[in-house]
């Protein structure tokens, strides 16, 4: 088959390229520096159904077929030096009201730059959740993240499946997911920082701003009532004094929201739906849009739009951290609402990951380091109100803590060496409490790995990749975050992030050349560092036994085995220090051969080798 070569592009619907916005850049027109534009790429649909044309034997049957599309529009906000963007938050925020003034649809399906849709029907099984009865109580239905361009072993876990297939679907059973960033249906009114509808009677969702929202509970029985009608109803109730406090003063976009409100309640077609959408309301005709109302659009997305305004405080995307998906997610479940677990059998959407260590590491520093950034703002779960569920705020406290795992992981494996060094185990004697100790640890993680694969279908292969690249992020990027993370805690210094990078792939004979592609970062000095002291530590252990009047081999044995249990973890580590077919990159010889003379110097410092009798080491290994 003839392998088609296709630019790099978007093409347009009139089959022109996508010139790109900044390809000819100028003064006040850059990126980082330019208006608000909005382009419509495709027009409203028509109300009627628009059928396509018949087939000629070249192209498809059409005419039994409705063709119309929705509306497609190109949206970037103003940005303009010495304005805070607010990076991907802030983007989001801006999207969430340019849509609410053009189409003001009540849900809002995200997905970043680098994912894609993969099941055309996902979004419906979405809905269905939104729409079910009760469903008016969840603010989000969010799908798991599935990767396409990993390398087949997936060398550094970038499917994530312990987390997506264990963690998120045993999330499912207590308030709901975590809001991973992509791949996320959320309800309008929940981004707009309202409460779930509550389900006693009183009053429940907007009712703050908004005080006849609960009414749509009896407009189930008035059939033909248009959510127009029930907007112009509404005016001499509103708060009108706390609204552009907390949206801006865009009434085009204040009028909006009590209509998305009412459109993304279920069918009131049962007695048990309390807030219930009147038949009729999502089908009636939508005004075609006109220059003001464009014109109002690109005014929600001005620099200044949000100064003053709750925009990034308590609605829509949650500012000031790296990780802000996990706190925007946060926000609603502590404010009472419960999300959804949505794994369809088909992949719903698909996207890109960095397969290379060192874009895999700063990957992994930034989510660690929005975690600790978390635990040290207001967003701990150990502050969360009342409404967040006791089992959940468990789960949000382990998301702000396990960055800190890494100290003691880092303890961890320089103990086995330490053991062979100084011919000690970590304990005097083998006793019977730590015997029982270390059985019901070992029978505890035995237990949780078995239930993880059993519950979760996933191979024992891709358990192993995670536990070993738990190891390897947890002894560098976790270690830098915490550190990070201190530093701007108790010296206000700032952490500043760049886009995780996206594959190249332009290698034509190699599907995955970004595998190889190796860049020093000093993140991999302790990963580096732990394998050389137990490497020497081996060889140390070994040359002791073997010239030993006395040779223990148990002994040795035992400590071999937890040194080399250390290394097994780390051993894609090493493999992409050793980048593609040996080609081992010069830094890595150079920073091995530092940090060996050092704890070579270290160790003959502190215990020259000659005297190395059994200090008091009474433990012998069975
Ligand atoms: O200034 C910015 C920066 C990022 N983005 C968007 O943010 C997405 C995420 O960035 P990416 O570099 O792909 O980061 P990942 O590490 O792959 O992202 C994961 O982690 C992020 C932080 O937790 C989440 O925001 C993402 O949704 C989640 O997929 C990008 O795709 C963009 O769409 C912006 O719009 N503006
Ligand atoms: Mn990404």
């Amino acid at each position: 088959m003839e392998t088609l070569k296709i630019p790099k592009a978007t093409w347009m619907a009139d089959s022109t390229h996508w010139p790109g916005t900044w390809t000819v850049s100028a003064p006040e027109h850059s990126r980082g520096d330019h208006a608000s534009i909005i382009q419509v790429m495709l027009d409203p649909p028509r109300d009627e159904p628009q059928n396509g044309t018949e087939g000629d034997g070249n192209s498809m049957d059409l005419s039994e077929v409705d063709i119309r599309l929705p509306m497609l529009v190109y949206v970037t906000r103003e940005k303009r030096p010495g304005y805070d963007h607010n990076k991907k938050a802030g983007a989001m925020n801006a999207l969430v009201r340019a849509s609410a003034i053009m189409s003001n649809g009540p849900f809002i399906l995200n997905l970043d730059c680098d994912h894609y849709i993969y099941n055309s029907k996902a979004l419906r099984e979405g809905i269905c959740f939104m729409m079910d009865r009760d469903g008016e109580r969840i603010c989000y239905v969010q799908f798991p993240q599935r990767f396409e361009g990993i390398d087949p072993s997936d060398r550094y876990a970038n499917h994530n499946t312990v987390f997506f297939d264990v963690n998120m679907r045993a999330l499912d059973g207590l308030q709901g997911p975590v809001y991973v960033g992509t791949g996320c249906l959320f309800r309008r009114t929940a981004l707009y920082g309202f409460e779930p509808p509550r389900l006693e009677d009183n009053p429940g969702c907007c009712s703050c701003c908004f005080p006849r929202l609960k009414k749509p509970a009896t407009v189930a029985s008035a059939p033909d009532v248009d959510p127009e009608d029930v907007q112009l109803r509404e005016g001499d109730e509103m708060n009108i004094a706390l609204i552009p406090k907390k949206f801006g003063n865009s009434s085009l976009l204040i009028e909006s929201v009590r209509v998305a409100a009412i459109q993304g309640q279920p069918l009131a077609d049962h007695p048990s739906v309390k807030y219930g959408r009147p038949p009729g309301a999502l089908t009636v005709p939508r005004e075609p849009l006109d220059a003001s109302t464009i014109a109002e659009a690109i005014n929600v997305i001005s620099c200044w739009y949000e100064d003053k305004t709750e925009w990034g405080q308590s609605v829509g995307w949650i500012y000031g951290s790296v990780t802000e998906d996990v706190v925007t997610g946060y926000r609603m479940h502590n404010r009472g609402w419960r999300s959804v677990y949505c794994v369809t059998k088909r992949d719903a959407f698909r996207g890109t990951a960095p397969i290379n260590l060192t874009d895999r590491l700063h990957q992994v520093l930034r989510w660690a380091t929005g975690s600790v950034e978390i635990f040290f703002s207001l967003n701990n779960a150990l502050l969360g109100s009342p409404r967040l569920k006791f089992l959940q705020r468990i789960a949000y406290l382990n998301v702000g803590i396990y960055p800190f795992t890494s100290i003691f992981l880092i303890v961890y494996c320089f103990l086995p060496a330490l053991s062979l060094f100084s011919n000690q185990f970590i304990v005097q004697t083998l006793n019977v409490t730590f015997l029982v100790y270390l059985l019901a640890i070992t029978l505890t993680l035995c237990a949780l790995a078995v239930l993880e694969i059993k519950w979760s279908g996933i191979e024992l292969e891709e358990w192993w990749r995670n536990e070993q690249f738990w190891l390897i992020g947890g002894t560098s990027a976790h270690l830098a975050a915490v550190l990070q993370g201190l530093l701007k805690v108790i010296a206000g210094i700032e952490i500043s992030f760049t886009l995780t990078s996206k594959s190249a792939g332009d290698d034509v004979d190699d599907d995955f050349a970004d595998l190889y592609i190796f860049k020093w970062t000093s993140l991999m000095i302790p990963p580096l560092t732990i394998i050389f002291v137990n490497l020497i530590a081996i060889a140390y252990g070994v040359l002791r036994t073997v010239y030993s009047t006395d040779p223990e081999w148990s002994h040795l044995l035992g400590g071999v085995f937890f040194s080399f249990w250390v290394l097994a973890h780390l051993y894609p580590f090493a493999k992409g220090l050793m980048g593609r077919r040996g080609k081992t990159p010069t830094i890595v010889y150079v920073w091995s051969g530092l940090i060996a003379i050092s704890i070579s110097l270290l160790w003959v410092a502190i215990s020259p080798p000659s005297q190395n009798s059994d200090i008091g080491g009474s433990f012998r290994f069975p």
